[in-house]
């Protein structure tokens, strides 16, 4: 089977970037099936994002990379040769809001994301009959006043052990500490349930509400340690009005939060969001 692959790229805006990848993939008779680039002009950086096919008999994964090392020199490139068929393994955070995780969940079963899902943890025990039922293993883990950095411990752990690419928060509402953002960095993504930078923190839909605004939304982000400030990777709206209690903006938020959460997810899993500085390119 033809292998396929997709090249991720950032680096210092020059003339002639595109030529060099394009070139190097022609000798090479790999095929251009997509791509997509952009020059930020503010930080004057240049972004770029391939998927393509290898001819059988070429090089393989490690030899294109290997092959690759001296342009991305050349042009002091970030880069990534990831390959297109594996499926990135997500761990799931989850408290006691179980729509984005349910959300999810289906998207994973019918085929709608190219993951594995090994492992849900979630700091109640809500959810175990839901993940049971989807066959991924749950483990409880609660947050007491002083056992945080155990419970932080076993989740770590759990990461290592289950090999995993991606840690969802799909509504955990535990505040990550610095190292475990640290150790996460660019591959923990969060759904905040407001239009960031609206409405920081717990309990947005009624501080919405008592703005009196007529839009609400959700926000996904990558996690860093200052909360709800990391890169955003996906916002959608929704209209309301003044007729809407606080539990009527939590219910028109549910389907917002999921919508959200699983774009963001399926962006990062298909190497579709590049980081710039403290902001996100998303090659839809
Ligand atoms: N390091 C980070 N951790 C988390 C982030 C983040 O951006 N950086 N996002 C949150 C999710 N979240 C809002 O989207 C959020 C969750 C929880 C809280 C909060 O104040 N939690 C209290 C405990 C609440 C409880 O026990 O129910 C706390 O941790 O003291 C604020 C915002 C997920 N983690």
């Amino acid at each position: 089977m033809t292998a396929r692959y997709i090249l991720t790229i950032s680096c210092p805006d020059t003339v002639g970037i595109v030529a060099a990848v394009s070139g190097f993939l022609a000798e090479r008779g790999c095929n251009i099936i997509d791509s997509a680039q952009f020059g930020d002009r503010t930080s004057g950086l240049f972004f770029l994002r391939i998927f393509l096919a290898a001819p059988d008999g070429g090089p393989d994964h490690a030899g294109l990379a290997a092959e690759f090392g001296a342009i991305a020199k050349r042009f002091g490139m970030t880069w990534h040769l990831h390959d297109a068929e594996r499926r990135q393994r997500l761990l799931i955070l989850v408290s006691k809001f179980g729509h984005c995780l349910n959300d999810l969940l289906y998207r994973y079963r019918v085929g709608g994301l190219n993951v594995e899902i090994p492992a849900i943890v979630s700091n109640h025990r809500d959810f175990y009959q839901l993940a049971a039922w989807h066959n991924v293993p749950f483990h409880y883990l609660p947050v007491k006043p002083d056992n945080k950095a155990e419970q932080e411990a076993r989740l770590w752990e759990i990461v290592e052990q289950e090999r995993i690419d991606l840690v969802v928060l799909a509504r955990y509402m535990q505040v990550l500490s610095p190292e475990l953002c640290d150790r996460l960095a660019g591959r923990a993504i969060n759904i905040h349930h407001s239009f960031l930078p609206s409405f920081k923190g717990a309990k947005p839909y009624h501080q919405a509400f008592a703005r009196g605004v007529k839009l609400i939304g959700a926000t996904a982000h990558y996690v860093t340690s200052n909360l709800d400030e990391g890169p955003i990777i996906e916002q959608v709206v929704e209209r309301v009005d003044h007729t809407l209690t606080p539990d009527d903006l939590v219910e028109v938020g549910r389907d917002v939060e999921s919508v959200v959460l699983a774009r963001a997810v399926k962006y990062h899993t298909e190497h579709r969001v590049l980081l710039n500085g403290a902001k996100t390119v998303v090659f839809r």
